[in-house]
């Protein structure tokens, strides 16, 4: 067996992780192979579909300073390839005063994220066709907007073989032996490479009991819904509406969200940042809608130009850790494997910079921010590790 592989990094999974992190490895030189299970593009896993929010408003600071460049590098493939990938179009976060929208404005403020507070008095003025609950405050996250999410990963891929990258689709990784050569068996073919990446999205668990490691995380199905404007064009891009967060609202203990009608003319994207647990190869058996009841109160309360019943309904994937932080690390063992995975439903606006952190992790270089709210030891408790 050659000692030199037959590529310098094998990357397992060509969502939106997986692929980032593959065009930056073979930016950088590496021979580098993408592998997926499901023959491109597919729908099954958790980054299809045609938005997804970008967005600076986070709780936590270190994400909103990550998005700053994150930012520039999804300009960087917009350039490159030649496509439009963002849209601005701002994003209304909606609160109680008090709680998570404080500390979500807070951490604008203290990064000097451009935003404007909306004072309830003049918030229709602004904001038409929506009712601001009593009590809450609401300000808009100018930086924020829409990603186009399938046309992303067309974008990323094609670029990626441009490179000169290797994108094998429809071969299932069936079994992974660690070594100074990592050997990937898939449904067609064996593959040596130096380095690993696993950035299997829902599957990453099985990926990773091949190497002796489990992960706390949960598979969850959410239901995508689209609502239908009363007014066609009401709640639409075209008429600058925003993207919106409802925080702490009492018809839902999780986050609503949504995107202005653009895909579907005439239909709006509002959903719940919950779903019902299930197996990744199940997802169509998880029928359970009670996510819809919730949407239906709220969207009757506070949107009264949307039809408060489903006019399309699609699914996705969360993976979600406990603490809803990424996992962006190393294999505690095998350093030559590194793991992207965990992205609990927020992940695809951090796709590009996911890509460059996890390219440098398997080159073994410092990473360019402080992984530590990433490490796989913060689950030390709940870890299984058969090592
Ligand atoms: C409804 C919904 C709304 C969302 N909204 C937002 C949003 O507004 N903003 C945002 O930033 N994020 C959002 N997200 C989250 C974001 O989409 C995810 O974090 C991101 O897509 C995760 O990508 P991934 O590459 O980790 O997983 P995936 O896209 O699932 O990719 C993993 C890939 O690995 C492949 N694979 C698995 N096992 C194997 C195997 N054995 N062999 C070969 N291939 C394998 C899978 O087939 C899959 O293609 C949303 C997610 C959902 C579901
Ligand atoms: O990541 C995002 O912006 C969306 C909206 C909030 C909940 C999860 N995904």
């Amino acid at each position: 067996m050659s000692t030199e592989g037959d590529y310098d990094c094998i990357v397992i999974g060509a969502g939106v992780q997986g692929s980032f992190s593959a065009y930056e490895l073979a930016k950088r030189g590496r021979r580098t192979l993408l592998l997926e299970q499901f023959v491109l593009p597919h729908s099954r896993g958790s980054s299809h579909g045609q938005t997804r929010i970008i967005r600076k408003a986070y709780d936590q600071d270190y994400y909103t300073v990550m998005m700053d460049e994150s930012y520039r590098l999804w300009s960087q493939l917009e350039e490159e390839a030649g496509v439009k990938l963002c849209r601005q179009t701002g994003l209304l976060v909606m609160g109680p005063e008090n709680g998570t929208y404080q500390v979500l404005k807070n951490t604008l403020q203290r990064n000097g994220v451009p935003m404007v507070i909306l004072q309830p008095e003049e918030f229709s003025k602004h904001i038409p066709h929506v009712n601001l609950a009593d009590g809450d405050a609401a300000l808009v996250d100018i930086t924020a907007g829409v990603l186009y999410a399938d046309r992303a990963l067309r974008a990323v891929q094609g670029q990626f073989q441009k490179l000169g990258g290797i994108i094998t689709d429809g071969q299932k990784v069936t079994d992974i032996r660690p070594g100074d050569l990592v050997t990937v068996m898939t449904s067609g073919g064996v593959y040596r490479a130096k380095n690993l990446v696993v950035t299997a999205g829902c599957w990453t668990n099985t990926l990773l009991s091949y190497i002796g490691l489990q992960l706390p995380l949960k598979v969850l199905k959410i239901n995508v819904y689209y609502w239908k404007e009363k007014d066609p064009g009401c709640y639409s891009l075209q008429n600058r509406f925003p993207c919106f967060l409802q925080i702490e609202c009492p018809e839902a203990e999780h986050l609503i969200y949504g995107l202005p009608s653009n895909e579907y003319p005439g239909l709006m994207k509002v959903c719940y940042h919950m779903g019902s647990e299930t197996k990744p190869d199940e997802r169509d058996r998880q029928t359970d809608k009670s996510d819809g009841d919730i949407l239906k109160r709220y969207l009757t309360r506070c949107f009264p130009g949307l039809v408060p019943e489903p006019a399309v309904v699609e699914s996705c994937l969360y993976t979600v850790t406990p603490d809803e932080h990424f996992v962006l690390d190393c294999h505690p063992v095998h350093n030559n494997i590194v793991i992207g995975a965990g992205f609990s439903g927020h992940g695809f606006k951090f796709g590009p910079l996911i890509g460059k952190l996890l390219c440098e992790l398997s080159l073994g270089e410092v990473p360019s921010y402080d992984l530590s709210p990433f490490r796989i030891r913060r689950f030390q408790e709940h870890s299984k590790s058969a090592l």
